[in-house]
C-alpha cells in the first residue's frame, strides 16, 4: 500500500547554492507522490517554475524580503549581494519569521525543511509541527566545524582549535590553517550582525541542536563516517538523501561554447568554475588566468567580475584574451556546468568545492583540482583531497592566497601523463565514480528518507 502523502513546508537560506538543492530534492519527494509548500523570496519564484517537475504537488509561497538598511533595493538573495552584506540578507529572513509563522498556522504541514533560521525548531514545537534541518553542504564539513564537542555556544573565540577536527571526528588528515580556523569563530564573521549569539556558527549549531532531525544531501559512499559522528554527537537522527547525479536531459550546448569546445582533443581542456558566490579580488583573478596560461592546455574559467570592475573581460590582464586567442576563453557570466563538465574535450576541473559542484565533478570523468572559497568548501576540499585522494587542492600561503605557479602546480599534477599522482587520483576517481553512477543509487535513499519520515509520524 503507497506511504500516506506527507505534507512538508520548506524555506531554505536565501542562497542559490540552498535554494537549488532544496528544490531539487522536493521534486524527488513529490515523484513520490508527498505535497511540498516551498516558500521562498519572490524574486526567486519564476526562475524556479521552469524548474517545478511536479507543479501539482509543489507550491510555491513568495515571501516579501523586507528592506534591510544597507541591502540595495530589490536585493533577495546573496547572488544579490557581496559577502559583507550577506548578514543583511540573513536579518531580512529573520525579520520575515511572522509571515512565515502565519502560513506555518494556515498550512499545517507534517513537517519544516529548514536550514540558517536558527528559530524555526522553536517555532515549530510551538505549532506542533516537526523540523528537520537539510544540510545541503556535506556532513564531513558539519561534522569538522559544528560538532556538540567544539562547545561553540560556549566559547567566545574558537581560535586555533578549530585547526584539528574534533577528538572524536572520523580518522582525517583534514587540517585548518590558523586564518580558516578562525573564519567559523571569529566575531567579524558576516553573520556576526547584532551580536556574537548570532555568528554563524552559532547560528547553525541552534538549529542543528534543536531540529528534531537532520537530513543531508550526502550518500554512505563518500560520508557514512561522517553522518555517524554526526548522529552521536547531536543525538538524534541523521538521514542521508543521496546525491544527484545526473544533469537535466536533453540540454544542448549553446554558443559560445559549442564551437569553442569541439576544437580541442578530447580530455585536454581545462574547466574552471567557481560557484554562484565566489568573487576572486584582482589580483587573485590575475593569478588564476594566468596560472591557466602557465599550464599550457586549453582553458575555459567562468569568473564573476571583480569587485569594482564593469565586467571581467575588463579586469583581465593587458592583452590576456588577445595572447589566449582561440586557446582560453574567460567567460563573466553563468555557463552550464554540469553540460560542459560532459563534453569530451573536457579534461581537468578546478571547482571551488561547493557541494553541488563537487558532486557533478565526482561522477564526471574529469581530473579534478580543488580551489574552495568560504569555509565549508576548505573541509570538503581537504576532505576529498587528503583522505579520500580522488583530486588535489592548489595550495595556499597564511593570507589564504594562491599563486599562478600553484594554480600550474596543481593542473599539471593531475593532467602530466607521467604524473604518479594523476595516475593515483585517476584510478581512485574512477571507482568513487562508479560507486555514485549505480543505478538507482539516490532514488534509494530518498525512499529511505521518507520512510524515516514516516516513521517519525506514527
Ligand atoms: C551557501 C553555499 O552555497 C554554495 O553554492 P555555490 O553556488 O557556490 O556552489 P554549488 O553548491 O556548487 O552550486 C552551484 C551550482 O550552480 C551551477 N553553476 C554554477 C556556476 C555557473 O556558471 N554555472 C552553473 O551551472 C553548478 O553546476 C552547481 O549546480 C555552496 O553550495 C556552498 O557549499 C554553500 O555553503
Amino acid at each position: 500500500m503507497a506511504a500516506k502523502s506527507l505534507h512538508i513546508a520548506v524555506y531554505p537560506w536565501f542562497a542559490m547554492g540552498h535554494l537549488n538543492p532544496f528544490l531539487h530534492f522536493c521534486n524527488k519527494l513529490a515523484e513520490r507522490g508527498h505535497r511540498i509548500s516551498f516558500l521562498l523570496p519572490s524574486k526567486v519564484v519564476p526562475m524556479f517554475e521552469s524548474h517545478n517537475l511536479h507543479p501539482h504537488l509543489i507550491s510555491f509561497i513568495p515571501i516579501t524580503v523586507p528592506h534591510v538598511d544597507d541591502l540595495p533595493l530589490g536585493a533577495a538573495t546573496t547572488a544579490d549581494v557581496p559577502l559583507e552584506l550577506f548578514p543583511s540578507i540573513m536579518t531580512a529572513m529573520d525579520l520575515t519569521k511572522p509571515v512565515v509563522e502565519c502560513y506555518l498556522r494556515e498550512l499545517k504541514p507534517h513537517f519544516v525543511f529548514f536550514d540558517f533560521t536558527y528559530w524555526m525548531p522553536a517555532l515549530c514545537r510551538k505549532l506542533g509541527i516537526k523540523s528537520l534541518y537539510y544540510v545541503t553542504s556535506g556532513a564531513s564539513n558539519v561534522a569538522f566545524l559544528l560538532s556538540p564537542e567544539r562547545k561553540i555556544m560556549e566559547k567566545d573565540d574558537l581560535g586555533l582549535v578549530m585547526m584539528d577536527p574534533p577528538e572524536f571526528y572520523p580518522p582525517t588528515s583534514i587540517r585548518l590553517s590558523e586564518r580558516e580556523a578562525r573564519i567559523m569563530s571569529d566575531n567579524k564573521t558576516p553573520f556576526d550582525r547584532e551580536s556574537k549569539d548570532l555568528s554563524i556558527g552559532r547560528r547553525l549549531f541552534t538549529g542543528l541542536s534543536e531540529c528534531e532531525v537532520i537530513g543531508i544531501k550526502t550518500c554512505g559512499e563518500l560520508e557514512e563516517p561522517h553522518c555517524q559522528y554526526l548522529e552521536t554527537q547531536f543525538k538524534k537522527q541523521v538521514i542521508m538523501t543521496g546525491l544527484p547525479v545526473t544533469g537535466s536531459p536533453n540540454l544542448v550546448l549553446e554558443e559560445p561554447f559549442a564551437n569553442f569546445l569541439a576544437t580541442f582533443q578530447p580530455g585536454t581542456l581545462v574547466l574552471c568554475v567557481l560557484g554562484s558566490e565566489c568573487i576572486l579580488k584582482k589580483d587573485q583573478l590575475h593569478e588564476l588566468v594566468l596560472g591557466l596560461e602557465l599550464t599550457n592546455l586549453p582553458f575555459l574559467a567562468a569568473l564573476k567580475p571583480p569587485i569594482g570592475e564593469e565586467t571581467t573581460e575588463s579586469a583581465l590582464p593587458e592583452g590576456f584574451q588577445e595572447r589566449l586567442k582561440g586557446k582560453g576563453l574567460v567567460y563573466g557570466g553563468w555557463i552550464p556546468q554540469q553540460l560542459i563538465l560532459n563534453h569530451p574535450s573536457v579534461g581537468c576541473f578546478i571547482t571551488h568545492c561547493g557541494f553541488g559542484s563537487l558532486s557533478q565533478a565526482i561522477v564526471s570523468k574529469c581530473q579534478l583540482v580543488f580551489l574552495p572559497n568560504a569555509i565549508d568548501q576548505v573541509v570538503s576540499a581537504r576532505m576529498l583531497a587528503g583522505d579520500l585522494k580522488i583530486g588535489v587542492e592548489v595550495k595556499k600561503d597564511e593570507d589564504g592566497l594562491f599563486t599562478r605557479d600553484g594554480i600550474c602546480k596543481a593542473v599539471r599534477a593531475v593532467m602530466d601523463d607521467d604524473s604518479e599522482v594523476g595516475k593515483e587520483v585517476r584510478a581512485i576517481h574512477s571507482k568513487y565514480r562508479e560507486l555514485l553512477l549505480k543505478e538507482g543509487l539516490e532514488d534509494s535513499y530518498v525512499d529511505n528518507f521518507a520512510l524515516k519520515l514516516h516513521a517519525m509520524l506514527e
